[in-house]
């Protein structure tokens, strides 16, 4: 059986477009409702055919949902929870795929009370948006995190759902979530974005010797740099803690490795490098990865 006959998604971006995609394909039969704010967005989500009603308001779009999964940065989580208040069917759930959790808890709480909330965060995503950028497979053997003040019926329907469209789910406490998160998404991308604008501003790298020279290491930084701007800015703005006590971190290491250089500490450095060659390898023999520079996943 189904977990849900009928699912809305706000927002047709990247991830609510490949969510579209994969519930066509794995749960055919279920009545497909979206709503995007925005009408070129909307345009392409009725020419690409990825949804059964496409509506302008977020509030048409929730009415006879038994789930509604919010596909919109964690910015506009709470304005979005607010404007479907009035609409949902009694006993909808309301879910959501935000890169942050606490936050979104806490709004979609205030929100929507005495509603069924079962946040969640797929682990998978690309530097693109929009809804050309969507795949089907995106979710295919990812986790899945969701992050229910209390789990209970709820969280299981949304965890069978999510294990139907090929996901690993895992229910996780979400501040636990933001810690985690912070040190293997958010910081990763934060240092991307500095480094990639630390180059281009130097003086005696030009733009242009930039890109000719970027085949190597830092062609990856520059795949990570390019990810959404307004979806990155809500998520350093709403897990602004944990971001700041991971950075706090990594700046004391940084400065270890700083003095390393300086004082030509070689064994400092060697000793590193090997900790850090041993979890690469440790990732890839988990079959978490492969070998492949990923410049961009192909799909
Ligand atoms: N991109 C990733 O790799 C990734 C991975 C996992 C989770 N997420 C999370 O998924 C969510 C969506 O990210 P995305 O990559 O799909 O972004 P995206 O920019 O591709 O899509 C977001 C869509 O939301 C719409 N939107 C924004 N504000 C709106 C509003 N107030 N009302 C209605 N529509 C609105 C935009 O028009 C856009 O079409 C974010 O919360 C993000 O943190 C992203
Ligand atoms: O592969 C990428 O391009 C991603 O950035 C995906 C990634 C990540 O950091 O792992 C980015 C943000 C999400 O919230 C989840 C996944």
């Amino acid at each position: 059986m189904l977990p849900f006959a009928r699912v809305a998604i706000i927002g047709m971006g990247l991830i609510g477009s490949s969510l579209a995609r994969a519930i066509r394909e794995t749960m055919p039969t279920v009545r497909l409702t979206v709503s995007d704010g925005d009408p070129a967005v909307r345009a392409r989500v009725v020419a690409l055919d990825l949804a059964d009603d496409v509506t302008e308001n977020a509030g048409a779009a929730v009415v006879d949902a038994e789930l509604v999964v919010l596909a919109v940065p964690v910015g506009a989580m709470a304005a979005i929870a607010a404007e479907i208040a009035g609409e949902l069917a009694p006993g909808a759930i309301v879910s959501d795929v935000g890169s942050v959790k606490a936050r979104v808890l806490a709004d979609l709480g205030a929100a929507l009370p005495g509603v069924e909330i079962v946040p969640g965060h797929p682990v998978a995503g690309t530097e693109k948006s929009g809804p050309d950028a969507g795949f089907a497979s995106l979710f295919q053997d990812r986790w899945c995190i969701l992050t229910p003040a209390v789990a209970g019926p709820a969280s299981d329907r949304v965890a069978a759902f999510w294990t139907r469209l090929g996901a690993r789910v895992e229910l996780m406490d979400a501040a636990h979530h933001d810690r985690v998160l912070a040190v293997t998404s958010h910081l990763p991308h934060l240092i991307a974005y500095s480094i990639v604008g630390t180059a281009s501003d130097l003086e005696s790298v030009t733009r242009s010797e930039v890109i000719k020279y970027s085949a190597g290491g830092f062609r990856d930084f520059t795949r990570i740099a390019a990810s959404d701007p307004v979806m990155w800015r809500d998520v350093f703005l709403n897990n602004k803690d944990a971001v700041l006590e991971t950075l706090g971190r990594f700046t004391e290491d940084l400065v270890a490795l700083q003095r390393a250089i300086r004082w030509g500490e070689g064994d400092t450095l060697e000793a590193l490098f090997t900790r850090t060659r041993a979890i690469r390898r440790s990732i890839i023999d988990e079959g978490q990865d492969t070998e492949e520079p990923d410049f961009g996943r192909k799909h």
